[in-house]
């Protein structure tokens, strides 16, 4: 019998991402030769220094970046195997909406929406009754120390840690099978980001899979399963040849 954590839920293989910076005419790498799995009720972390591109590979995973080259092998939930650097940007929606999460250290949200709304959102969308999500919502926004009352507050005037407490509560809420994090704990004071280290372990209990990247290594020490520490890419030749090139 296949033990389940031992059938990853993400396999990355030879990912590399460039962008072409036409003004320069010149490529710029982000990341490159990333190899990497994530695997049920584990935490794999990525690591490395100032512009290793720890950043552009959950891009490419979530598929804010479109990888140049490799593949991002995920398994559904149906448990059919799927390339997210080639399905469609329609199936890709739909596995953000149901099965994919992403937390960056910064909110983006509807303005004027008051802060248990915006947390709700995910359940709302995936069809759960208003109450029903509003009272998770509370329950989470509690749980992560964000003061009563604020709740029916737009966070658009919130400090950085009330609002990146709210993001994290938006984007832990709907329990996605594969959870991206991005320094999701940047601004938060001692005592909320224990809360949030705890809240991390019963997601693993509860068998979802996640990628990090922490600024703290602590977190790596509480945290990972895994650790994968990636090297800056190397940069790239002029994407058009030199002159004397074109010579010889
Ligand atoms: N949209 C983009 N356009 C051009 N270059 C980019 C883009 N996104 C990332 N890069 C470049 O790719 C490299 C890696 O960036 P990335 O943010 O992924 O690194 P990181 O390891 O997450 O860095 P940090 O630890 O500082 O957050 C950087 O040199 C960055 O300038």
């Amino acid at each position: 019998m296949t033990n389940i954590s031992e059938t990853p839920i993400l396999d990355v293989q030879g990912l590399a991402k460039q962008f072409r910076l036409h003004a320069q005419d010149e490529l710029v790498p982000s990341c490159s030769d990333v190899n990497m799995r994530a695997f049920p009720g584990q935490l794999a972390a990525l690591t490395g220094p100032t512009g290793a591109g720890k950043s552009s590979v959950l891009k490419c995973i979530y598929r804010t970046y479109l990888p140049s080259e490799g593949s991002i092998h995920f398994r559904r939930a149906d448990g059919e195997v799927v390339d997210l650097a080639r399905i469609s940007e329609q199936d890709m929606l739909h596995l953000r909406l149901s099965e994919l999460g992403f937390v960056t250290q910064f909110l983006h949200c509807v303005p004027r929406r008051p802060a248990d709304e915006v947390v709700a959102e995910p359940l709302i969308l995936r069809g759960m009754a208003l109450a029903d999500a509003l009272a998770q919502a509370r329950e989470l926004l509690r749980r992560l120390n964000v003061p009563e009352r604020l709740w029916r507050l737009p966070p658009a005037t919130f400090s950085g840690g009330e609002k990146q407490r709210v993001n994290l509560a938006r984007g832990l809420i709907a329990k996605p099978r594969l959870l991206l994090l991005d320094e999701p704990t940047a601004s938060l004071d001692k005592n909320t980001t224990g809360q949030v280290i705890e809240l991390l372990r019963e997601f693993k209990q509860a068998g979802v899979a996640m990628v990090a990247i922490f600024h703290d290594p602590e977190l790596v020490t509480a945290l990972a399963d895994a650790e994968y520490r990636l090297a800056p890419p190397q940069s790239l030749s002029h994407s058009t040849p030199a002159p004397e090139a074109l010579q010889s």
